[in-house]
């Protein structure tokens, strides 16, 4: 079957420094893959060339088997690629509710129209409170964006990202800067949305013990380099892994020292 996402060579330079060099991946639809490595090693760069934040210098990157190397991000969002909003795309003093029907009504191409049937606006009140419900969030739906804790708030960008409603998932450390306390609520909501079984995963993530009880399978880059991609088994097994990065650092958290 053709990998939902694949990338031929994938590189991006900033002036002389190779921050993603040729790599080669893909990945089946309904798979769910981490991308770990050292801080610095270019995860976020790879997941913005995929996302079309940012364009490729060299190489090509396929969606479905189309080149997508020239699209922008939005039209990327559109074909199915979705990435997820950090929270400066939120409006702060709308309340979280607001904010789910707005990513909804986006997704729907509806403009605000008085005369259009009230159910259909209720349908979008319905879909933003199902989302949610998904992302352990209902309870908090009238408050204020603004006022939500930290972890409420990574939720919040999850749940805009499920109201788009895209084939692909692309989560960038979804845990980043939340407390020990917080971590297991999002783990929650990570593996029901993977639990659904219909969308296709790509997670950015330091923690290991999150990867490991997440991933159908893991890439490590390094130095921009792809240095191994297998199931977490192989990976944790992998000697040039080993070597070149767990050994010694693995100690839940995946950092540099
Ligand atoms: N816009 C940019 N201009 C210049 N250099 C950049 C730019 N974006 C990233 N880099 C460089 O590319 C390399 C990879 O950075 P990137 O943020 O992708 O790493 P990362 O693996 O996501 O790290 P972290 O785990 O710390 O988030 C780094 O050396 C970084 O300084």
């Amino acid at each position: 079957m053709e990998p939902i996402i694949r990338t031929e060579n994938l590189s991006i330079s900033f002036g002389g420094h190779k921050a993603v060099d040729r790599v080669n991946f893909e990945m089946p639809e309904k798979h769910f893959k981490s991308i770990i490595g050292p801080n610095g090693a270019g995860k976020t760069t790879f997941f913005n060339l995929i996302s079309g934040e940012l364009k490729n210098t060299e190489g090509d990157v396929f969606f479905k088997g189309q080149s997508i190397a020239n699209l922008s991000s939005v039209e990327r969002t559109r074909l199915g690629l979705g990435r997820s909003f950090q929270i400066t795309n939120v409006f702060p003093n709308l309340t979280v509710l607001e904010n789910v029907r707005l990513a909804v009504q986006s997704r729907e191409k509806i403009r605000f129209n008085p005369f259009k049937h009230y159910l259909h606006y209720k349908k979008i009140t319905q879909d933003a409170l199902t989302i949610l419900e998904q992302v352990l969030l209902e309870n908090k739906a009238h408050h204020i964006a603004s006022q939500l804790a930290h972890g409420e708030k990574r939720k919040l960008e999850i749940a805009m990202l499920l109201a788009l409603d895209t084939e692909v998932l692309m989560l960038d450390e979804p845990t980043a800067g939340m407390s020990l306390e917080e971590v297991p609520a999002i783990l929650d909501v990570i593996k029901s949305i993977k639990s659904r079984g219909d969308k296709t995963i790509l997670l950015i993530e330091h923690k290991m013990d999150m990867i490991l009880d997440l991933s159908d399978s893991i890439m490590v880059l390094f130095n921009g380099k792809l240095l191994a991609d297998g199931s977490p088994s192989e990976i944790m097994n992998n000697t040039t892994v080993q070597n070149a990065y767990l050994g010694g650092l693995y100690d839940g958290e995946l950092v540099e020292t």
